[in-house]
């Protein structure tokens, strides 16, 4: 399987607008500054009159719309679009979103889903028993074919009974000849915001930062379960459930979201910056100077030089012209990856000593060449910071780590990490300074947040993962390991 060389891999970026003459367009200009969520493919659907077009295909949006005839192939008032990562299914065409299905009483509808469904094993083989034949191989047709074989009596009817035999991750934007609709899982673990332009078009995406690139304004967020029907008479708010429980990604927080973003009312980059300040409270250490490894932790690395009051500077520049370089999955290609990309400003670090901060530690890749790299560099010492906790537990919601296999902390102590990274000191933040700096969303014990990547806390059953995480945990003694720190 081609693997891209990065150690987190993102998720999918969803954009979609109803009521404006430029759709496509505006599509295509929000999935752009969405692209950091997804890499291995693109697609919009127009919807003209109640008559579709469709493009799609691999690779980053600019590839696949390199040909301008794709862009004016889908004209419209409205449009819903999609950037890949996969977590289900393979990479292949098939699986790049939006899909499409069709729909006797209307013509047809698309689907786009962001996130993780982890019942999909189980209802795709129910869906094959009642004779159902599959489009693709991804969890996101799932919704589409229990629409497509539900007895409710309308479209939204069928939509909320459909979503509601959905479990994990899911926040899905959906288009029918007469609306746009958007629904996001009970407990919310992806983001999902919506705008308005100034002419009354109304906007949903993933992130702010879409709205921003589009001229949109900020409305609300998507509600965990909520179902928001968009047509020519404006906007009206159902739901499928109330039954919710919000857990929202912290990862989006950590590394996910683009800095730019406001995710439930917290700006990413503060948020980051109040990160990389909290680990400087609970790892403080002697240094000269404070680097980030670009581009993710730059504000975290900002958040810890102002709270240490070492001074910030930029050690490391990552080159703005790495090709998309798919490679295959082994170490050798990885370290090659990486060293394509990250370089050092010898001035900055030789003769120093230096706390390099980082979001996350994955594999270990990108920490250990970088530290070798300051201290060939030149560097006299490297205190290499975490502005996150230990990563040990797959993700099932969304994210494309669903093994412990490849996750160093899973396997190691931090200070055989430490030392297999060659670093002088190795410090994590704690999952309650992770808390704390993301700021409380709620007032429930987990503050409307998942953290199961750090403390194996998964807020939902795993359904058709559990058995597979049990025997994982077992495998490594994870929860007994927890002391293994
Ligand atoms: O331990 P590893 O397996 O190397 O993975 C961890 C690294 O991967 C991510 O950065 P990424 O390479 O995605 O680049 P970015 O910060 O520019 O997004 C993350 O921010 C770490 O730097
Ligand atoms: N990263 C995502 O949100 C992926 C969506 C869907 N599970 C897919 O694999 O296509
Ligand atoms: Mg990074």
């Amino acid at each position: 399987m081609p693997n891209e060389i990065k150690g987190l891999n993102e998720e999918c970026g969803l954009f979609g607008i109803w009521g404006h003459d430029n759709a496509a367009q505006l599509t295509y200009d929000g999935l752009h500054s969405l692209q950091h969520r997804g890499q291995e493919g693109a697609g919009i659907v127009s919807n003209q009159g109640g008559q579709f077009h469709r493009q799609r295909g691999l690779g980053l949006l600019g590839e696949v719309f390199s040909d301008p005839q794709k862009m004016t192939s889908l004209p419209g008032h409205a449009a819903i679009g999609h950037v890949r990562y996969a977590t289900a299914g393979n990479h292949g065409i098939a699986n790049i979103q939006p899909m499409y299905f069709d729909y006797p009483a209307e013509g047809q509808f698309a689907l786009a889903h962001n996130g993780n469904l982890t019942n999909a094993t189980h209802l795709r083989h129910e869906l094959k028993e009642k004779g159902v034949q599959f489009q693709a191989t991804s969890d996101s047709e799932l919704l589409g074919e229990l629409i497509q074989t539900s007895s409710q009596k309308d479209f939204i009817e069928q939509l909320k009974a459909s979503l509601n035999q959905l479990r994990g991750g899911f926040a899905y934007l959906l288009m029918t000849p007469k609306m746009m609709v958007a629904a996001l899982d009970p407990n919310g673990f992806r983001p999902l915001v919506i705008g308005k332009m100034n002419d009354g078009a109304i906007v949903i995406c993933s992130e702010t930062c879409a709205l921003d690139q589009v001229g949109a304004t900020f409305v609300r967020d998507v509600e965990p379960g909520e179902v928001i029907i968009v047509t020519d008479d404006g906007m009206t708010i159902d739901h499928f459930t109330t039954d919710t429980h919000l857990s929202i990604c912290s990862m989006e927080y950590i590394y996910f979201a683009r800095p730019d973003s406001v995710i439930r009312g917290i700006s990413v980059h503060e948020a980051r910056k109040r990160m990389g300040a909290a680990i400087a409270k609970e790892a403080p250490v002697k240094a000269d100077v404070v680097i980030g490894v670009p581009n993710s932790s730059l504000s975290a690395a900002i958040g810890y030089a102002q709270a240490s009051g070492i001074h910030y500077d930029m050690g490391m520049i990552k080159n703005q012209y790495v090709a998309r370089t798919f490679i295959e999955p082994t170490q050798a290609k990885r370290v090659r990856g990486v060293s394509m990309k990250l370089s050092v400003v010898r001035s900055v670090v030789a003769g120093k000593d230096i706390v390099l901060v980082d979001d996350s530690i994955v594999r270990g890749t990108t920490s250990g060449y970088i530290v070798g790299l300051l201290k060939r560099a030149g560097a006299k010492s490297v205190h290499v910071r975490i502005a996150s906790p230990v990563l040990k537990f797959p993700c099932y919601y969304g994210i494309d780590i669903q093994t412990t296999k490849e996750l160093i902390g899973a396997n190691h102590s931090v200070p055989e990490i430490c030392q297999m990274i060659g670093a002088d000191s190795l410090a994590y933040l704690s999952v309650d300074g992770l808390v704390k700096s993301i700021g409380d969303l709620n007032d429930q014990p987990n503050h409307g947040l998942c953290t199961a990547y750090f403390d194996g806390k998964y807020p939902t059953p795993l359904y058709d993962y559990q058995a597979g995480f049990d025997s994982e945990v077992a495998r490594l003694g994870l929860y007994e390991g927890a002391n293994k720190l």
